[in-house]
């Protein structure tokens, strides 16, 4: 498995493209346990490198506001912790990227399972180029849920156990499925969290944009802690 800690500029270094209903996309997933930070860094990259943010979660809570037939088994399976069927959820995203503009997708929180993930592979024919993989303790990632505050119906401590419990075991072997195949990058997140806390981040990505491995040699130092 890769490590890297300057996941935006391995966004920008790699890409290949899929087809989805006659348009070309790019896709990257992102992964991590629940609270690992994964909207939080789409964010950032989206800001610097054009990508649009589908996060499945999300598109998954709109359809449950948007009074569709499935909303009431999606807000069960949330409240649980469980995996939504793949066809509800690959549907969503599919016609998300078909009308957005864009080509380039970060797709985060997705696949969550070995299902999701041949699913989407044989409906949409697309492969990732790359997996984004954030690697955080649970300690941290229930410190930040239950710090979060944005009335999610899944950020009590009962549903965050659950939720770890289904990471492990059905979301972690689609991991290893892409470390097989060499297509993980995985994100230091306390090396990052410490550098946001810092606020040097951000401060790196804006200065260093168009010197990328000048970038990476300057976060990789400051990670280590060298001059
Ligand atoms: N590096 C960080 N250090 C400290 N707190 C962070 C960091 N990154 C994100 N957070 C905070 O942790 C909480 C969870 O972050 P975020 O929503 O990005 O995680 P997520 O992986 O997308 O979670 P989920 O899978 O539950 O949607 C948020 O309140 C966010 O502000
Ligand atoms: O592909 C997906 C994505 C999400 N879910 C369900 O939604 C919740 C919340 O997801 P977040 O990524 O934390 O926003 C998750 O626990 C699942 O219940 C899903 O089933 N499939």
């Amino acid at each position: 498995m890769g490590t890297v800690v300057d996941a935006p500029a391995v966004v920008a270094e790699e890409v290949t493209e899929n087809m989805l209903g006659g348009k070309k996309v790019t896709v990257v997933f992102v992964l991590g346990g629940p609270g690992s930070g994964k909207g939080t860094q789409c964010a950032n990259i989206v800001e610097h490198f054009g990508f649009t943010h589908l996060s499945a979660g999300d598109l998954l809570r709109a359809e449950i506001k948007s009074g569709s037939e499935n909303g009431t088994m999606i807000e069960n399976m949330i409240k649980e912790g469980k995996i939504v069927p793949s066809e509800v959820t690959i549907k969503l995203l599919q016609e998300a990227m078909i009308k957005s503009e864009n080509d380039k997708f970060l797709i985060d929180g997705f696949p969550r399972n070995e299902e999701n993930r041949a699913a989407f592979e044989n409906v949409t024919k697309i492969s990732p180029a790359f997996v984004l993989f954030f690697d955080c303790s649970e300690e941290e990632m229930e410190r930040r849920l239950l710090g979060r505050n944005q009335g999610r119906v899944d950020d009590n401590i009962e549903t965050i156990k659950k939720r770890f419990k289904t990471f492990v075991e059905s979301s972690l072997p689609v991991i290893e499925h892409y470390s097989s195949k060499d297509k993980v990058k995985k994100v230091l997140v306390n090396y990052l969290a410490r550098l946001m806390l810092q606020n040097q981040f951000l401060r790196f990505l804006k200065t260093s944009k168009p010197f990328l491995p000048h970038m990476r040699q300057r976060l990789n130092r400051a990670i280590q802690g060298t001059p």
